[in-house]
């Protein structure tokens, strides 16, 4: 009987001491001023997306749209964490560019070293180190290496063509097939070739170990919890260190298989390889030496923060085409009169300004990166609002929910290729897919053109058309924009 009371009283004293405590930790936003959704006294925010119900992108939408449409942030918990979620497009641009030097660092993997591949790369790495391999690997996606990309690119999209010729048809001449499917083996064979150096067809095989490779990082139950992981808990990523041994360790030895031969016979492909062999030979900075997994981590982080990312927006912009076809014919005609029978060249895919359009249309609806954050390395008070943000405390941005906020945007949920938006409101969000600020994405130029020529080449040999779905997939363990539809596309050949 006393064991009884006893145990009995020192649950009533635990369970009341955690509510005590979780209901201060929960309080940090009220005690400060700041509006918060309601909470769940143990995940506080993120209860659906813990329970796989939603995915983190549209959680952060739900928050973001919970808020008073004149709020310029509102505040809200992972666990009993504290996060800010901005709402206005003048502290965005506060936060990611003007204060830069006080939120130069994400939250993503939280600078982690525990493993170089997965972890310690440029996505993770924190001031001073992030600025040094920044500044180092922006020319190999930028000036004349982009310019010579584009054959790589014609190369890689001919399989593509190829594929989708050899669909199915029916009498009247179609072919339906699920357009991300296609796309992310378009992006993977170009990715491949220009970080690791390697010549793939994932077209001829989807089973090819590199796009299967891609695909475990990516999909799947446990690839997605490890992702939701690195994003959201990143004080948790010592979990996650098992699941990415797998794939590191391949690309890992894909990489030295290319660096060694590259080194052996000494010849150049203008390509990543060259690039980290360079750095590995060069003078060496002890602020980041480029050498052992150092190397293998660079290249593996732009394939990976790459080839989804590129994946899903050719997707969804052909997705939407698909569903407009007096777009689409725009679109044909201003390929047949400015690029028909010429060979694609860099100035002559930034002369179509109605793809351009179109393009970043579809990335302001379906971001294909929903969510970014930064956070703080000092005490900070946010302009105009006197609100302090205390040091280490992560601040997002909803890129989905910004880019879709009705006081930004007429009818925001449509497809209008020509917005008239004031002309620096329309610089701001044709960017905001990529980020903003000097830790915008790396490769913003070098995807638009990869996703500009794969919809040249595709609306130039086929109508497309968008098919309502065939399979439902539940599962909300996504981090990039995904449809749990599929996107199916209808193909029929031009005469
Ligand atoms: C349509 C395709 C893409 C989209 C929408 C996209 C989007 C983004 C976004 C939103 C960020 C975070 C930016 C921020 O925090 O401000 C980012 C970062 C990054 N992206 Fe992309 N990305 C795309 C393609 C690529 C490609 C092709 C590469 C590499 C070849 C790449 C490499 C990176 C890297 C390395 C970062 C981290 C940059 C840093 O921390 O300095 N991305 N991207």
């Amino acid at each position: 009987m006393d064991c009884l009371i006893y145990y009995t009283s020192a649950l009533i004293i635990s369970f009341s001491l955690f509510y005590a405590y979780a209901k201060y930790k929960l309080s940090y936003w009220s005690r400060r001023g700041v509006k918060s959704p309601p909470t769940h006294l143990f995940f506080g925010n993120f209860k659906d997306c813990i329970t796989l119900k939603k995915s983190p992108g549209e959680k952060m939408r739900e928050i973001y749209n919970s808020a008073d449409p004149d709020d310029l942030y509102i505040g809200f918990y992972i666990f009993h964490k504290p996060l800010l979620l901005l709402r206005d497009h003048d502290l965005i641009k506060q936060v990611m560019i003007k204060d830069f030097d006080v939120f130069p660092n994400r939250r993503f993997g939280s600078g982690s070293q525990r493993d170089p591949i997965g972890l310690d790369s440029i996505l993770s790495m924190h001031q001073p180190k992030w600025k040094y391999v920044r500044n180092k690997l922006t020319p190999v996606l930028t000036g004349q290496k982009l310019k010579n990309m584009i054959p790589l690119m014609i190369e890689s999209g001919k399989p593509m063509l190829n594929f989708i010729e050899n669909l199915p048809t029916n009498e009247d001449g179609w072919s339906v097939y699920e357009i991300k499917d296609i796309s992310v083996r378009y992006s993977t064979d170009i990715l491949a070739s220009l970080t690791f150096g390697i010549n793939i067809n994932s077209f001829d095989d989807n089973e090819t170990a590199f796009c299967k490779t891609g695909v475990t990082i990516f999909r799947g139950f446990m690839r997605g919890i490890v992702f939701i992981i690195q994003f959201f808990l990143p004080d948790w990523d010592f979990l996650v260190v098992p699941f990415i041994k797998g794939p590191a360790n391949y690309l890992r030895n894909i990489f030295w298989d290319s660096m060694n031969t590259r080194e052996r016979l000494g010849f150049k492909r203008g390509d990543m390889i060259d690039f980290m062999l360079a750095l590995k030979n060069g003078e060496q900075n002890p602020i980041y030496k480029f050498e052992g997994d150092n190397l293998v981590a660079q290249p593996s982080s732009l394939y990976i923060a790459g080839f989804e990312a590129i994946g899903t927006a050719i997707a969804y912009a052909l997705y939407d085409l698909g569903q407009h076809p007096e777009h689409q014919d725009t679109i044909y005609n201003e390929i047949q009169t400015q690029v028909s029978g010429k060979e694609l060249t860099m100035d002559l895919i930034n002369g179509l300004s109605f793809l351009n359009s179109v393009v970043v249309e579809s990335l302001r609806l379906h971001p294909p990166l929903p969510v970014t954050d930064r956070i703080t390395t000092r005490d900070y008070e946010l302009p105009g609002s006197g609100l302090i943000i205390e040091k280490n405390i992560p601040v997002y941005v909803s890129i989905n929910a910004t880019n879709q906020d009705p006081k930004y945007f007429s009818n925001p949920q449509n497809f209008i290729p020509l917005r008239t938006e004031a002309k620096n409101k329309k610089k701001f969000y044709e960017s905001l897919a990529f980020g903003i600020g000097p830790r915008s994405c790396i490769g913003q130029r070098c995807a638009l053109l990869i996703v500009k020529v794969a919809i040249i080449m595709i609306i130039s040999n086929y109508t497309i058309s968008s098919k309502a779905n065939k399979k439902h997939d539940n599962n909300a363990i996504h981090v990039f924009t995904y449809s749990s539809d599929g996107l199916y596309i209808q193909f029929k050949k031009r005469n």
